[in-house]
């Protein structure tokens, strides 16, 4: 039997998971819990090629959790006698005392705790999974993964904010980044994709899913990042505004009666894509669009001209740009925004090939041209497996 890590990604409203042998970079089973919290939750198990699927409430992520433990005794693998060695948990905020993995314990959950105003959408369900999943699983170790190590280490000109250092300092408001283990993976990969040390490239990295951000990597060390001290900061989202006046929050609270809690709910799951079209799925974005549908073009142009903003700032920080690289769901399989977020940048050397820009991508693949000076690919993200690596590492 040869070693696995169980890898859990608790998401804001979902629950992705790969059971993992991490030498081989085999995925023995995976699945994924949606619509969490609504009224008919997504349940799919994939094992030895066969997917079950159910629809069914899942009222929370412990719930959830305990569901995905079912299915694996019902459907197979047995977690048993599976050689777990580890489980691997996704946590998005880790302020700035983790640099790296964490074996779990009492004091590392007293901190994911402790964080939960840094990532409030996030870190709860982060810590309700490794809750449920050491009393299911107490014999094996438990070890956290941070979004933000990757950005730990940022520059200071750019992890600080041009606010009153005393209150700052006191409240820990800074630029702490997320998805930092993707952002790490993509640039990894991109440089043994294109053939040069990743030593000497200045890249960008557009990880677009249904949370998005994007990264400035020069030399292996992430310089920027557009998630800032929480994941609303930055792109535009799926339900998050992404970059905004704060003076739009003291104009709505003054003159439009909105609490704080609306305001949060308003920015974090009314906005974004959502809030401009009513969708916040990209797919049915481009199917408004198509019907031609005037808010759903706006969402789209609004999405693609922050993008080129954020390229070409993070082309100006770097001195330069060596690649760029599209990920996670939008990143990976949306010929059209990839075409309308690097149009009119050919003065920065990016010249797409339309024909290799074409179609959804699964493995890593160069999108630009021979003569671009700007070599683009898609590379998807693989968080999990990443993650399985570096629980390895650490156990
Ligand atoms: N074929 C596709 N074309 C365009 N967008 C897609 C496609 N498939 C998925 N997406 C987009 O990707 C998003 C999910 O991306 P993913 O990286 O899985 O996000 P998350 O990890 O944040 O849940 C969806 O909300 C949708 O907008
Ligand atoms: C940090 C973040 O936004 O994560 P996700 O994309 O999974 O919501
Ligand atoms: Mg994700």
């Amino acid at each position: 039997m040869s070693t696995t890590v169980l890898v859990i990604n608790s998401g804001s409203s979902s629950i992705k998971y790969q059971l993992i042998e991490p030498e081989e970079g085999v995925v023995v089973a995976s699945g994924l819990v949606e619509r969490i919290g609504e009224d008919e939750g997504l349940l799919r198990h994939t094992f030895e090629g066969v997917d079950t699927r159910l629809t069914e409430p899942v009222p929370d992520h412990g719930a959830g959790l305990r569901r995905v433990l079912e299915l694996f005794a019902e459907v197979g693998p047995d977690l048993g006698a599976a050689g777990i060695v580890a489980v691997g948990h996704r946590v998005v905020q880790g302020g700035a005392r983790y640099s790296g993995p964490a074996l779990v314990d009492d004091h590392v959950l007293a901190d994911i705790e402790e964080l939960i105003p840094l990532a409030p959408l996030h870190n709860p369900p982060n810590l309700r999974g490794i809750q449920v999943a050491r009393d299911l699983l107490p014999d094996v170790p438990h070890v956290a993964v941070f979004d933000t190590a990757f950005f730990s280490d940022l520059p200071d000109a750019a992890a600080t904010y041009a606010l009153d250092r005393e209150v700052a300092t006191r409240y820990r408001v800074r630029r702490y980044g997320a998805h930092g283990t993707s952002h790490q993976y993509v640039s990894r990969t991109a440089a043994t994709v294109v053939g040069r040390p990743l030593e000497e490239l200045r890249q960008v990295v557009l990880h677009l899913g249904n949370g998005a951000s994007a990264s400035a990597v020069a030399g292996g060390r992430a310089v920027d990042t557009s998630m800032g001290m929480t994941p609303l900061e930055g792109l535009v989202m799926g339900t998050r505004t992404g970059d905004i006046d704060p003076a739009v929050i003291f104009h709505l609270s003054r003159n439009a009666g909105f609490t704080i809690d609306e305001i949060d709910d308003l920015f974090n799951r009314r906005s974004g894509l959502k809030g401009l079209s009513g969708k916040n799925d990209m797919r049915e974005v481009h199917g408004l669009v198509a019907a031609g549908d005037a808010g759903a073009r706006l969402a789209l142009d609004v999405y693609a001209h922050r993008l080129r903003k954020y390229v070409g700032g993070y082309a100006a920080v770097m001195g330069g740009l060596d690649v760029l690289s599209f990920t996670a769901g939008i990143g990976e399989n949306d010929e059209i925004v990839r075409a309308e977020a690097l149009s009119g940048l050919e003065f920065l050397g990016i010249e797409l090939d339309p024909a290799r820009n074409a179609g959804r991508m699964s493995e890593p693949k160069v999108i630009s041209t021979d003569r671009s000076r700007v070599t683009v690919l898609v590379v998807p993200t693989k968080e999990e497996q990443e993650i399985a690596r570096q629980v390895i590492d650490l156990v």
